[in-house]
């Protein structure tokens, strides 16, 4: 276990991470989603607890970091050191929320995203960042224990990969939709929030996210890829049909509890990934 106050001196790349879940949960007005208005489909989350949650995780991507620095290379020995380090972020958040999942598939995301970029400081650019995460996640985890977490329910009913693919095949999700649609509404002058709505948007519009899937089924699954597509083909964020889109969006999410849990994560990811391939990091590796 960590304990804050031994943090030693500023860390680049788990404040990026830290920062990037901060980024995510203050943006507004996400779907369904915890944000600046309010707990979306949570009853049991809301913003201050996102906020502990994100700052209580610092230490773990710390060791995370620390533990790929160390080890030098992709392997089981460092694949093994993040699993135990994963946990460790696990109980630290459940310790911190009074047992609430705020971060679970944050962490994995962002842990491999962190050790990939500490493997290699000065090699961060979006696509072999993201090879280098997929390439420790598919290494086998001989310790992880097997619990019937809502992912793997949703994997039985539904043959969905969740978190564990997404991650495997190197965050497609990211770089196919959430990265292009951040960086083109960016360019269009859209402004950063509109710009990351739509870049969660695009994540959202293809993904098979696990959370709305155990929640709403299919039926819930299907309302989110194509209310979100929907925004987008109106003009995104930024256009006055395209909010009307996005508060229908909303509201028809929240009828089914639907909440893209997952897609809030990839767009953290999606946040994080942005920066190191701008070389926002380079001041200092680890
Ligand atoms: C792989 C993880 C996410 C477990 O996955 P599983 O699907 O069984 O769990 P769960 O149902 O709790 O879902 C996890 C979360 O993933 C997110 N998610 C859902 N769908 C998706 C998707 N399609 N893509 C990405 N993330 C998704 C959601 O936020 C969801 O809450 C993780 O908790 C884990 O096993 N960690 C072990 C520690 C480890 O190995 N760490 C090493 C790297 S840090
Ligand atoms: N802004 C956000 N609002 C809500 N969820 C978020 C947000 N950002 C990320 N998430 C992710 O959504 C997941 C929480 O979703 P959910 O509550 O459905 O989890 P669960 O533990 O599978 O389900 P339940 O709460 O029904 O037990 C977390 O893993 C978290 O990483």
């Amino acid at each position: 276990m960590h304990a804050l106050n031994s943090i030693p001196d500023v860390c680049p790349l788990a404040d990026l991470a830290v920062e990037a879940l901060i980024d995510e949960a203050d943006l507004s007005p996400k779907p369904a989603l915890v944000d600046r208005r309010g707990n979306g489909a949570h009853t049991d989350l809301h913003l201050g607890l996102m906020h502990a949650s994100a700052l209580a995780l610092w230490p773990a991507f710390q060791g995370m970091a620390d533990a790929a620095t160390q080890h030098g290379c992709i392997g089981l020995p460092l694949r093994e050191a993040l699993g135990q380090l994963g946990r460790e972020g696990e109980a630290d958040m459940l310790r911190t929320t009074g047992g609430v999942n705020t971060h679970r598939g944050a962490i994995w995301a962002l842990g491999l995203l962190v050790a990939a970029a500490a493997l290699a400081p000065h090699d961060t650019g979006a696509a072999v960042l993201a090879a280098r995460a997929a390439a420790l996640a598919r290494l086998p985890d001989r310790s992880a224990p097997q619990p019937l977490s809502h992912g793997r329910v949703v994997e039985q009913r539904y043959g969905a990969g969740g978190a564990r693919a997404e991650a495997q095949a190197g965050f497609p999700a990211v770089l196919e939709h959430g990265l292009p649609h951040l960086r083109a509404s960016r360019l269009a002058g859209h402004g950063e929030q509109n710009a990351r709505l739509d870049a969660l948007l695009a994540i959202m519009a293809t993904l098979a996210d696990t959370c709305v899937l155990y929640r709403a089924g299919p039926e819930g699954l299907a309302a989110m890829q194509t209310g979100a597509q929907a925004v987008l083909t109106a003009g995104g964020s930024a256009s006055l049909a395209g909010r009307r889109r996005l508060h229908q969006l909303d509201q028809r999410l929240l009828a089914l509890n639907a909440s893209p849990g997952g897609a809030a994560d990839l767009l953290a990811a999606c946040l994080f990934i942005d920066r190191l391939d701008r070389g926002e990091h380079s001041r200092s590796p680890a």
